[in-house]
């Protein structure tokens, strides 16, 4: 029998054992740029042992859902933080670990100009996004060793798209 998971929306307080939700919602810490901008400061806790901080780019082919979980992995020397290059809705799936394995995933929807930050060590699913280009801006660790711990989903983990959204759930981001 497949285990199968529904999708709910990524808001900060559900994603906050696993990372960061990174966006611009209610508001900004400060006004800056001749009150042209606003700044939402320092919101990522990013981490790297013996290694530095990188910028990358990837271009990910789109998934679909419903989507077949059949891996999670996990970067035990430094944090993953994924930012969304365009303003599609995009699949964000995490696991509490348990003596070293995922235990039962969690999937989000993140919606248009939301980005997150995985906090180091933190299990996930690789970059699913749900549209074209699928261009994402990565910062992660760049340093000696793999930093990647896989393990495979066997049976693997049906992931529907779930009824609740970021409205309905009554879930926001907003501060104000
Ligand atoms: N492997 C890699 O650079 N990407 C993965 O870590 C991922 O989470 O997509
Ligand atoms: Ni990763």
């Amino acid at each position: 029998m497949t285990a199968r998971i529904v999708t709910e929306p990524l808001t900060a307080e559900a994603f906050a054992p696993f990372g960061d939700v990174l966006e611009a919602a209610g508001d900004p810490d400060k006004i800056i740029n001749q009150g042209f901008c606003g700044r939402y400061h320092d919101r990522a806790r990013l981490d790297f042992s013996d290694g530095r901080a990188g910028v990358s780019i990837f271009k990910a082919d789109p998934r679909a859902l419903p989507y077949t979980l059949d891996l999670m992995e996990r970067h035990p020397d430094g944090s993953q933080a994924f930012v969304p290059m365009s303003m599609d809705e995009w699949l964000v799936i995490v696991a509490p670990d348990a003596d070293g394995k995922p235990a039962m995933p969690r999937a989000f929807i993140a919606a248009p100009g939301q980005a997150i930050n995985f906090l180091r060590g933190t299990w996930h699913g690789v970059l699913t996004p749900l549209a074209a280009p699928g261009l994402f801006a990565v910062i992660d660790r760049i340093g000696a060793g793999a930093n990647l711990e896989e393990y495979p989903l066997d049976p693997p983990i049906l992931i529907e798209r779930g009824r609740l959204t970021a409205k309905k759930s009554g879930h926001s981001n907003r501060k104000d």
